[in-house]
């Protein structure tokens, strides 16, 4: 470990987005961040893939080094900072060298930590070192040191929110001109927040890989991303965006967690969707690149964390944060609590789970397609509270959108499946849940 009354020394891995808002942040706020961390903090060596790319910072004041290993394990370095990506590769042979060369770790890798936090967590734990990832939750919000600290002394009941920027911005983007999603897509890849592989982003993942971290500090519980229920945006329709707004919601892509207690034993509920969320909800007001986490803590009441969740500035931003804290000696433990007083939760089963829901289906405009439907929502005990039909296609289709009654998930099951064989139906129906107050 480091001398504290000298600089914290560390060493920069991966100098793309991240990377290069990290260096820019420690030169512009070199003052303000040396008094508040009370010794200076300085970047010794640094590498990439490519040495000779024009980043648009002067790199000549630190060494570069081709082999992380040696980074891992240079004398000169207190803390490596990881700014790579992936779950699995360089990033996480840095990790594991850089914990058992003696180093902290601070990373913006949310996909490391949902698939490896535990496995380093135990690592920094057994040699009493940090290990820090504030900027792989929601970018720039420090919700994790808002939970892991700020919020330690509750017992957190529920845990949601707006996890994925490049949705939000697409959601929002098609909300407010009816662009279509590829179009809009391409925007946020341009604009830096999307991720290398965006499909992580629309389908869910990157939420989920948010969640479970979330999850596991939020409620003392092991991470389980595997058990993460995922569902991503692509089926979203301009016609979804239009229906919802009439009905009077917005449409979000949210991930969820909770300890269900309500089968008996408790169980861990995560789940990553597209929500409708009603528009007198803060979440509804959410747009671009935006996150927001709410958290509802037993004596704190409901917390909303919101703020940029991507983007150069804000994620260095949380990444010098949890820096700051290294030079400061904090070297608690990454998940708010010893790994071994973590629970181990098995995943809840959300058949049982009480909601309203959205279903759109794409039918057959003919005489009884209606009473169809109906009749497979009766026997299923659901019904309907709003309707809407759009006007028939020339195609001869009719696009049907529905909020039904609080009911159990596994009535929404049983009606698809009863309509699964019918010729009425034309395309998968669309289902998504509905944000409870
Ligand atoms: N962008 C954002 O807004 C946010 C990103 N994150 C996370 O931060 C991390 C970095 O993201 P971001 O900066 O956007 O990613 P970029 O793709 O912009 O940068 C990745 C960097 O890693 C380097 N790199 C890739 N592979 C290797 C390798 N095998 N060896 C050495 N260097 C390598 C690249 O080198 P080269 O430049 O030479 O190709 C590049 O400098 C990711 O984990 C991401 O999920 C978290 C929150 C927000
Ligand atoms: N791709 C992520 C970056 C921040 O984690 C997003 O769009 O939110």
């Amino acid at each position: 470990m480091s001398d504290h009354s000298n600089p914290l020394r560390i060493a920069l891995a991966g100098l793309g987005t991240v990377g290069v808002g990290v260096i820019q942040l420690i030169e512009a706020n070199r003052e303000i961040i040396t008094r508040r961390a009370g010794r200076a903090i300085e970047i010794v060596a640094v590498t990439a893939r490519e040495r000779s790319k024009d980043r648009g910072v002067d790199l000549t004041p630190y060494r570069w080094m081709d082999d992380m290993t040696a980074m891992a394990g240079a004398a000169d370095v207190d803390a490596v900072v990881e700014l790579i990506g992936g779950s699995d590769g360089p990033a996480l042979t840095l990790a594991r060298e850089s914990l058992d060369s003696g180093k902290c770790f601070v990373t913006a890798n949310k996909a490391m930590i949902a698939h490896h936090g535990m496995e380093l967590a135990a690592l920094a734990e057994a040699k009493g070192l940090a290990l820090k990832y504030e900027a792989a939750v929601a970018g720039g919000i420090p919700v994790i040191k808002g939970l892991r600290e700020g919020a330690a002394a509750n017992r957190i009941e529920r845990v949601y929110g707006i996890l994925n920027g490049t949705c939000n911005y697409i959601l929002s983007a098609m909300e407010k001109d009816g662009r279509d999603f590829a179009d809009v897509l391409k925007d946020a890849q341009e604009k830096g927040f999307a991720e290398a592989d965006p499909a992580f982003d629309i389908d869910g993942v990157d939420a989920a890989h948010k969640l479970a971290i979330l999850a596991a500090i939020s409620f003392g519980t092991q991470l389980d991303f595997d058990a993460v229920e995922i569902g991503g945006i692509r089926k979203i329709m301009a016609a979804d965006i239009a229906q919802a707004k009439a009905l009077g919601y917005r449409i979000r892509l949210l991930g969820l967690a909770e300890v269900d207690g309500s089968n008996g034993d408790a169980s861990l509920f995560q789940r990553v969707h597209p929500y409708l969320v009603r528009t007198s909800h803060p979440l509804a007001h959410v747009t671009g690149p935006t996150n927001a986490v709410v958290a509802e803590g037993n004596f704190s009441g409901r917390l909303l964390f919101q703020g940029a969740g991507a983007g150069d500035k804000p994620t260095a931003s949380s990444v010098v944060a949890d820096l700051v804290d290294i030079a400061r000696g904090e070297t608690g433990p990454a998940f708010a609590m010893p790994g071994h007083m973590l629970d181990k939760l098995p995943p809840a089963k959300s058949g049982h789970r009480i909601g309203k829901t959205y279903l759109r289906m794409l039918v057959a405009d003919k005489p009884g397609v209606l009473a169809e439907i109906t009749a497979a929502m009766r026997d299923a005990g659901l019904s309907i509270e709003s309707l809407i039909q759009q006007e028939a296609s020339d195609d001869g289709s009719a696009l049907i959108a529905m909020v039904t009654h609080a009911g159990q998930e596994k009535a929404i099951t049983h009606t698809l499946a009863a309509l699964s064989g019918s010729d009425s139906m034309l395309g998968e129906p669309m289902v998504m849940h509905i944000l409870g107050e």
